[in-house]
């Protein structure tokens, strides 16, 4: 599979929210990287179709998704930033629901149930009314809903917001199993989220993408930048207002800090192991 955006430009008004937006995906986990504002929504709403954009075009497989009409539809499960529940439905009441809006068949509804909440982890909990289920809980019956019709691009607006780490953590696991014949593309501005379970990180500030590449692609450029530095009390607020500082830890009677910067800082200052938070850090802090 390839899904390709091809110079894909919004503007709303004379503001451009994307600004020739091009990117070539394909199976594995995609990790959409941006500051709020960044565009990540707005991307997501022209691929899922809600929105159109002002130029360009996404192509599936080589055809303008434009003239395939339902069919690339079907291929697309979608779980919004803000999903809205019934909480007054039961689980299988609720997905029962989602299967009727997506057509699937009376026949298959039960044993599609039955895939989706044994994907999500979510098995023991299908009599449950929605409104009782926990955040994390509610997340994972979101994702159960946007598999239903068995998509092969499943597309994840900040899925992450609001979970607890073990959540988190869980939520990861899902996904990256779900990736396993799937394109997933996973919007967020919290690193951590994809920075271990994707294969390919886009980042995109003000509506350009600015890097694209795996996480350790991404790390190389910054190697040789990033630096733990100790200083004194005096000395914190000079170094946070000079330098790029990512991290800030109070030792015994100094502070250690994490600096991304292109010359070695001075005083004790020793070369640090680029993550992908360093990344993200050169690129929104300059
Ligand atoms: N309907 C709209 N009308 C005008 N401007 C909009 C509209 N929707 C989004 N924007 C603007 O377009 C830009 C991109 O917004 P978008 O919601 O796509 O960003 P985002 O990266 O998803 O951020 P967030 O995480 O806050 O949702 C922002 O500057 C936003 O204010």
């Amino acid at each position: 599979m390839e899904l390709k955006f091809d110079q894909i430009k919004k503007l709303y008004g004379k503001q451009a929210a994307l600004d020739n937006f091009n990117a070539t995906l394909s199976e594995g986990v995609y990790g959409l990287l941006g500051h709020n504002g960044a565009g990540k929504t707005t991307l997501i709403s022209i691929l899922i179709g809600i929105l159109e954009a002002t130029d360009g075009r996404i192509l599936l497989d080589g055809i303008d998704v434009k003239h395939m009409g339902t069919r690339y539809l079907d291929r697309i499960g979608y779980l919004p930033q803000y999903p809205l529940f019934y909480k007054n439905f039961r689980t299988d009441e609720f997905l029962k629901y989602m299967c009727a809006l997506k057509g699937i068949p009376k026949r298959q509804v039960n044993s599609r149930l039955e895939e989706v909440l044994e994907l999500v982890n979510l098995t023991d909990a299908y009599k449950k009314k929605v409104g009782a289920l926990s955040g994390g809980m509610r997340q994972r019956l979101g994702i159960a809903q946007a598999i239903l019709n068995r998509p092969d691009i499943l597309v994840l607006d900040e899925p992450t917001a609001g979970l607890d780490p073990g959540e988190r953590i869980r939520f990861r696991n899902i996904i990256s199993r779900l990736s396993r014949d799937k394109l997933v593309l996973l919007a967020t501005h919290i690193v951590p989220d994809v920075e271990y379970i994707a294969k390919e990180i886009l980042i995109l500030n003000k509506g350009k993408l600015v890097m694209q590449g795996s996480p350790e692609q991404l790390e190389k450029s910054v190697e040789g930048k990033v630096w733990d530095i100790i200083v004194g009390e005096v000395e914190v607020e000079e170094t946070v207002e000079r330098y790029q500082v990512r991290n800030v830890k109070r030792l015994d009677r100094e502070f250690s800090l994490r600096i991304v910067s292109d010359e070695a800082p001075p005083g004790r200052s020793k070369q640090a192991q680029p993550s992908l938070e360093d990344v993200f850090l050169s690129i929104f802090e300059k």
